[in-house]
């Protein structure tokens, strides 16, 4: 067996790490604590799990996480195996959710099944992997700190020895067993064979016959009483019969008696009833002829041919019919009168309304003519007043004819003239203005000529060359005098003209005002013409409608006039008819007592029929009755004759004795049986001790039977168990003496020292070492470092053992070694790095070692490298760094 490949996630210090084992020997190194030996204890936790490492499930999964996984590959004789297990932690419990182990004949799962099936792989349990490849760290000293026996106990097992032990102490178990029972089934034999000579010491047969022979007498004797009771008991019966018999006739004939008085009774009473049937009958008849006269009577009334019922039902039946139809015709007519009143009152109250109507056409037509008459008066009068507007209007157009302004221009011509006026206006007024200052020069030149200064420059007027101005301002201002004369007479004639011209835009509206009268004045007129004629025309339609619906009313007049002759008509019809009704109703009702009448008779008639019926009835009923008394009369005195006293006397005297006998016999048998039950019961009893002893002898016979095979059984178990026994004690024997031989060969290997000769191994496993001088040497006396050397050498051995021991060779798993060097000096690392070689060479295929020693690192094939970051907390694995310098020293772990 060999490890390929370690996967492992959240497992104890290692986040994530992926290892691949090769063959030969891997050494695994790393300082304190960096995650070595977990790194093996996953590979062990993957085939047995956490019990086998003395771990509990939450203690591998790395603490902070809820989820481990740990892979494991493997070869296995030459078959390739993947295991794989997750652990789940959950509020603080962990499970292991998968478990699954892949196989070349399938996949198998769960825990139980997967590590059953590890163990029967490696025919290994945990315990037997670690106590022969996993040298755990500590435990070096295991195997030879254990007491003879625990180590015997370890081998044993190893060597599968312990179930030659195991298979011992079963059949001693059988033994016992066996043992127990035999006693047991030799008591119960013993305990036969005493009862047994019990009961045939008792004569059984002899006492079964003289019972017998008793037993037959008394049922003899049983049966001679019972034919004795049995004819008392027929005498008992006839004599009862006959007493039956007496009693009966006598009983039968009181009966027959008492049935003649009876039917005389009711003879008699029949008798009666019939004479008052008769009687009542006659009088039937007599009504019957009363009603007959009577109908004679009535059918004189009526012409009916026949006094007879139905007939008169038919003619009834006729007249209701007639009368039927007589009331329906008074139906019509009633209706039809009513009808035509009503037919000429409407007719009545439609002239009464085209009359009226008529009326009120008259008189809207004379309204309409007397409206045309106003109308035509006010027609002329506007007339008049149309003409005088028109002559005003003529008269003022007049004004223009003087004028040299044409009607319609007067407007413009006035706004000429205004324009004008302003410019006159304007000049007028410069005029003035030029005059005034033309005055006040002359004025101020007067005052400086005055003063003696030029008018002109107001200098001293001598010299100065303008003094002689003063003329001609005075003759500027008589210039601009004149002119201002001119100028306001110009004003004034234009200011006449305008005001004449404003006379006439005045007089221009007024004629216009008065044009547009007579216009709508004229449209007016024509109008009210035209309103008049009209109004004309209608009065004469009116007059017409009038006319026509006076000749409608006349006409309606006269159909009311019609439909009350028809009413009146109708009425006379109707009282003839309702007389024809009477009468007839008169008829029927006589018919009605005609047939009562009839009816009452033939009622009568057979009511008297009847009577007569059931009389005659009656006399048949008491015909009969006196047949049946005569019967009776002679069944009397036959059973007269039947009653004898001396057969009674006789057949009472029989019962009694027989009744005597009877009384006797009865306890005689019973005591009789009491006895043979007895006797029975006894032969009973013997014969049930005779089949008892039969089977008791049945039984002892089968009891010994029984023991001669326990005793058999008994050899045949304690042979087995001195077999087992011998056997393991000679196979303990034979490997005993080879693992001393392996022991000394390894032992010799590694520890090549002058004092020690060999190393003995006893039969119970006890170990003995000898010193050359052949001194004997207990192994615990060896020093630190010689016991782990010779503790590594025995563990070898017994690897050794077991690979060459079992046959065909089951693969053996990796030797595992966990910090071997311990107690080692730098010496006997070379001498273990020498066994470890030596294992290698003897063709163990994979040796894992944990170790800090250089030497031992050296010695490797393969290097695993563990650190562990120290701020995360987690390890790695590096594979192949051939540098151990920084493993630093060999510590004391
Ligand atoms: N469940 C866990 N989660 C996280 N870390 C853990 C867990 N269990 C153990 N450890 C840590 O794993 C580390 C590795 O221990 P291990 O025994 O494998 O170390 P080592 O390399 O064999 O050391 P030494 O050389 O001292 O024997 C220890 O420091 C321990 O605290
Ligand atoms: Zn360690």
């Amino acid at each position: 067996m060999k490890f390929e490949r370690v996967r492992l996630s959240n497992f104890k210090c290692f986040a994530d790490a992926d290892v691949t084992l090769d063959r030969g020997v891997t050494v695994i190194h790393g300082v304190n604590g960096s995650g070595k030996s977990s790194l093996l204890e996953a590979c062990f936790f993957a085939l047995y799990g956490a019990s086998a490492l003395d771990r509990t499930l939450e203690e591998i999964v790395t603490i902070g996480a809820d989820d481990a996984e740990i892979e494991l590959w493997f070869t296995h004789a030459g078959e390739d195996y993947h295991l794989r297990r997750r652990v789940r932690v959950s509020s603080g419990r962990a499970s292991t959710p998968d478990c699954v182990l892949e196989t070349p004949d399938g996949s198998i799962d769960g825990v139980q099944d997967v590590e059953a099936t590890v163990a029967e792989l490696l025919r290994m349990d945990a315990e037997a992997f670690v106590n022969c490849a996993y040298v755990r760290q500590g435990e070096v000293n295991k195997l030879i700190d254990a007491s003879p026996g625990d180590r015997q106990d370890m081998i044993d097992d190893l060597l599968q020895l312990g179930k030659l032990e195991e298979y011992r102490g079963r059949a001693g178990d059988a033994r016992l067993a066996v043992e127990d029972v035999l006693d047991s089934q030799r008591a119960v034999l013993e305990e036969k064979e005493r009862k047994v000579e019990e009961r045939e010491d008792r004569d059984l047969h002899a006492r079964k016959n003289a019972l017998e022979t008793e037993l037959s007498e008394v049922e003899d004797d049983i049966e001679r009483f019972e034919e004795n009771r049995e004819s008392a008991r027929r005498t008992k019966e006839s004599a009862e019969d006959t007493l039956d018999a007496y009693e009966e006739k006598r009983a039968e004939l009181d009966d027959v008696e008492e049935r003649i008085t009876d039917l005389r009774e009711k003879i008699a009473a029949t008798e009666r009833e019939r004479d008052d049937l008769e009687s009542e009958a006659r009088e039937h008849r007599e009504t019957a002829d009363e009603h007959e006269e009577t109908a004679e009577t009535l059918l004189a009334e009526v012409d009916v041919e026949d006094a007879d019922a139905d007939a008169v039902a038919a003619q009834r039946e006729e007249l209701r019919a007639e009368r039927e139809a007589l009331q329906s015709a008074v139906q019509e007519l009633g209706q039809s009168a009513s009808e035509h009143g009503t037919r000429a009152e409407s007719r009545e109250e439609e002239a009464a309304a085209l009359e009226e109507r008529a009326a009120s056409a008259r008189e809207e037509a004379d309204a309409l003519a007397e409206e045309a008459d106003e109308l035509e008066q006010e027609l002329a009068e506007d007339r008049e007043r149309l003409e005088e507007l028109e002559a005003e209007a003529a008269a003022k157009r007049a004004a223009f004819d003087d004028t040299p302004v044409a009607f319609g221009e007067a407007g413009a011509r006035r706004d000429e003239l205004k324009a004008e006026l302003a410019g006159v206006r304007e000049r007028e007024t410069a005029v003035r203005e030029e005059l005034a200052t033309a005055r006040s020069r002359v004025e101020e030149a007067k005052e400086l000529l005055d003063e003696g200064k030029c008018p002109e420059c107001g200098q001293d007027v001598e010299g100065s060359p303008h003094v002689t101005d003063l003329a001609e301002y005075e003759a500027t201002v008589a210039e601009h005098e004149a002119t201002l004369e001119s100028v306001t007479a110009e004003r004034e004639t234009v200011e006449e003209r305008l005001e004449r011209a404003e006379e006439l835009v005045s007089v221009e509206s007024e004629v216009r005002e008065l044009e547009s009268r007579v216009d709508s004045l004229g449209e007016l007129l024509d109008d009210r013409a035209e309103t008049v004629d009209e109004k004309r025309a209608e009065a004469e339609a009116r007059r017409e409608d009038a006319a026509e619906l006076d000749a409608e009313a006349e006409e309606a007049r006269e159909a009311a006039v019609d439909a009350r002759e028809h009413a009146e008509e109708a009425r006379e019809d109707l009282a003839a008819k309702n007389a024809e009704a009477s009468a007839l109703k008169a008829r029927m009702e006589t018919l009605a007592d005609l047939g009562d009448a009839l009816d009452a008779a033939e009622r009568a008639r057979e009511q008297a029929e009847r009577a007569a019926e059931r009389a005659e009835t009656l006399a048949e009923q008491n015909e009969e009755r006196r047949d049946t008394l005569a019967d009776l009369r002679e069944r009397k005195s036959k059973l007269e004759a039947e009653v004898d006293g001396d057969a009674v006397e006789n057949a009472r005297e029989n019962l009694q004795k027989a009744e005597d006998y009877l009384e006797k016999v009865g306890p005689k048998l019973d005591d009789l049986r009491e006895e043979r039950d007895a006797l029975r019961g006894q032969v009973g009893a013997v014969e049930n001790a005779i089949e008892d002893l039969e089977d008791l002898r049945e039984e002892r016979d089968e009891v010994a039977e029984r023991v001669e095979r326990l005793e058999s059984l008994h050899a045949e178990s304690q042979d087995l168990e001195s077999m087992y026994g011998d056997l393991r004690a000679e196979l303990r024997q034979r490997n005993v003496q080879k693992l001393e031989r392996l022991l000394n060969e390894t032992f010799d290997l590694v520890y090549r020292n002058d004092s020690y000769d060999r190393i003995a191994l006893s039969g119970t496993y006890e170990l003995t070492v000898y010193q050359k001088d052949g001194e004997e040497l207990n192994p615990e006396q060896l020093s630190g470092g010689e016991r782990a050397l010779f503790n590594l050498s025995l563990r070898c051995a017994v690897y050794r053992l077991l690979a060459e021991g079992i046959e065909g060779a089951a693969p053996m798993p990796p030797l595992i070694l966990d910090e071997p060097t311990v107690f080692l000096d730098s010496g006997h690392v070379g001498q273990l790095v020498e066994l470890v070689e030596s294992m290698r060479r003897v063709g163990v295929e994979q040796i894992v070692v944990v170790s800090h020693d250089q030497e031992l690192v050296g010695a490797a094939d393969d290097l695993l490298h563990v650190t562990k970051d120290s701020t995360t907390n987690r390890s790695t694995v590096e594979e192949g760094v051939g540098s151990v310098l920084d493993a630093g020293p060999a510590d004391d772990d």
